[in-house]
């Protein structure tokens, strides 16, 4: 499931973090990548212990918690701190599928990403090309949003930044390890919640509402691994 948020961010949060990202050092993004990855990996990225990324992630990390679709539809057992990219003209990131298994730190926790989540922090008219193309089982899908919104994908699906033609385009992205491993699952359960939810408005609480909501339940606790 591919899922676009708005507004995660407000103005005033992109303008403050982009202040904050402009003026830091950038390193070469291969560092961080996978074996796969650093062949196709043509981009600048903040260093995850840079004070910079440290402060803007703990403050989206905040935003995401607080953030009630995001927690519904990515289940979140752990995410991890988010990192920042920048790709200028000529920048780019190939096709390829993000590790399965990460750690924040030498001695940190394992955590299987199954969720992929990029936020972007320039708008679209500041940049042409750049568009992450996603591949899932209806074919590819082309996304590029307004800053401060959100899209989440399955961390199982191929996909690319394509190049940047023009401007310089800024993201922060990160990844989740969800209580339910499958997209198919997750997806199921995401899609309930919000028909109780809305039923719930329209209707107000009855047996069926709360039926519902106690199947909703049973399949997480049948799914779930925390
Ligand atoms: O910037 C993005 O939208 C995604 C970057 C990416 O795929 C990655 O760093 O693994
Ligand atoms: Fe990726």
């Amino acid at each position: 499931m591919l899922l676009h948020f708005q507004e995660v961010l407000s103005r005033d949060d992109v303008l403050e973090m982009r202040r904050l990202l402009d003026a830091a050092d950038w390193s070469d993004g291969r560092a961080t990548a996978g074996a796969q990855g650093a062949q196709v990996k043509r981009n600048l990225q903040l260093r995850p212990d840079h004070p910079v990324a440290r402060q803007i992630g703990a403050y989206i990390q905040q935003k995401l918690a607080q953030h009630a679709q995001f927690q519904s539809a990515v289940l979140p057992r752990r995410t991890l701190a988010p990192l920042f990219n920048r790709y200028e003209v000529a920048a780019e990131y190939g096709w390829h599928v993000d590790s399965a298994l990460m750690r924040s730190g030498a001695d940190a926790e394992l955590l299987r990403s199954d969720v992929s989540t990029t936020l972007f922090l320039s708008d679209p008219q500041d940049y042409d090309g750049g568009e992450l193309e996603v591949q899932d089982t209806y074919g590819s899908h082309e996304v590029k949003l307004p800053a401060g919104d959100a899209i989440i994908y399955p961390s199982t699906s191929l996909h690319r930044v394509r190049p940047v033609t023009r401007g310089a385009r800024v993201c922060a992205f990160f990844w989740s390890q969800s209580l339910v491993a499958a997209d198919a699952q997750r997806t199921l359960l995401y899609e309930l919640d919000l028909t109780i939810q809305r039923l719930r408005a329209r209707l107000g609480d009855d047996a069926d509402t709360t039926a519902l909501t106690a199947h909703y339940h049973n399949l997480l606790r049948q799914w779930a691994a925390p």
